[in-house]
């Protein structure tokens, strides 16, 4: 279970986030929502022990964030991965894909050679990328077959909580429904936990049991995804977020259309 508990950050003496709190049982799915700028990536940031919290803490299974030692970094990482909005450096360029998966076999697990290979090919499998990638370098794979290979490294130790950091956000909208009923299947499959971080709404439904909104670094609210649409409840700011989602979609859709009409 991932506690955050009165989670502050201040940089440069300003509030990037200030008292964020939540719970993420195990198996249990959130998603945190809210524009460019509200401190989602700090906060994925600080889970990650990338930063240091000014004050609050993070707890996974009663354990606190690790601070010194590569034993206690090497323990939380085994539990908890992330796949990042800038992918960019996540593959090492200069390494085929194979060793790219092969690494955090090498850094985190026991198994032996014959055993990692069987692991690469089955989280490929996996995430639905072709065995003759393999040999290719990262730089080789489109933005799609890119963002399927980091969720691959992040899985392959098998964490209990995947933190997904904007990770659709620069797919075009077919292949960005196919990452979540990616990320649906493997939830189910293996009871992961997932913190979904995104600044589209629409994106949440059916992926994520709860969502969480922030605004200036604050949580403005946290409710069942089955109350998203219930407009008496909802902050006026989700309500805000969601209508621009909406009319976004309306005008891809007219977009679209007209486009179709033009060249048809
Ligand atoms: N190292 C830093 N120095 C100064 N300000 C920072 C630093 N890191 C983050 N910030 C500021 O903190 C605020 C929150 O940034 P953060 O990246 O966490 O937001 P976000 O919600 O993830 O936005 P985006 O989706 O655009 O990345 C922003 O105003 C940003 O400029």
């Amino acid at each position: 279970m991932l506690q955050v508990q009165r989670l502050c950050k201040e940089i440069n003496g300003r509030p990037i986030l200030s008292d964020i709190n939540f719970v993420i049982e195990d198996g249990g799915s959130l998603a945190i929502v809210g524009e460019s700028g509200s401190g989602k990536s700090t906060l994925a940031q600080l889970i990650m022990a990338l930063k240091q919290p000014t004050s609050g803490q993070v707890l996974f299974n009663e354990r606190s964030l690790p601070r010194k030692g590569i034993k206690s970094y090497k323990e939380w990482y085994s539990d908890i991965q992330i796949v990042f909005q800038n992918t960019a450096s996540t593959l090492n360029p200069a390494m085929s894909l194979y060793r790219c998966l092969e690494e955090p076999l090498i850094n985190f697990t026991n198994l032996k050679r014959r055993e990692r290979r069987d692991k690469i090919l089955e989280y490929l499998n996996k995430v639905g990328l072709h065995r003759d990638l393999l040999k290719h370098r990262p730089g080789k794979l489109s933005g799609g077959q890119y963002q399927r290979a980091c969720l691959a490294k992040a899985l392959i130790i098998s964490p209990k909580l995947l933190i997904c950091d904007e990770i659709v956000a620069s797919l075009d909208i077919v292949l960005q429904q196919q990452m979540i009923e990616l990320l649906m299947s493997i939830q189910k499959e293996r009871g992961l936990s997932l913190l979904f971080i995104t600044h589209d709404l629409s994106l949440v439904p059916g992926l994520c049991a709860d969502i969480l909104v922030m605004k200036d670094g604050k949580k403005v609210e946290q409710f069942n995804t089955s109350a998203l649409h219930n407009e008496e409840e909802r902050d006026i700011y989700t309500i805000t977020l969601l209508k621009s989602t909406e009319s976004l979609e309306t005008t891809w859709k007219q977009y679209a259309t007209h486009d179709n009409k033009s060249t048809g």
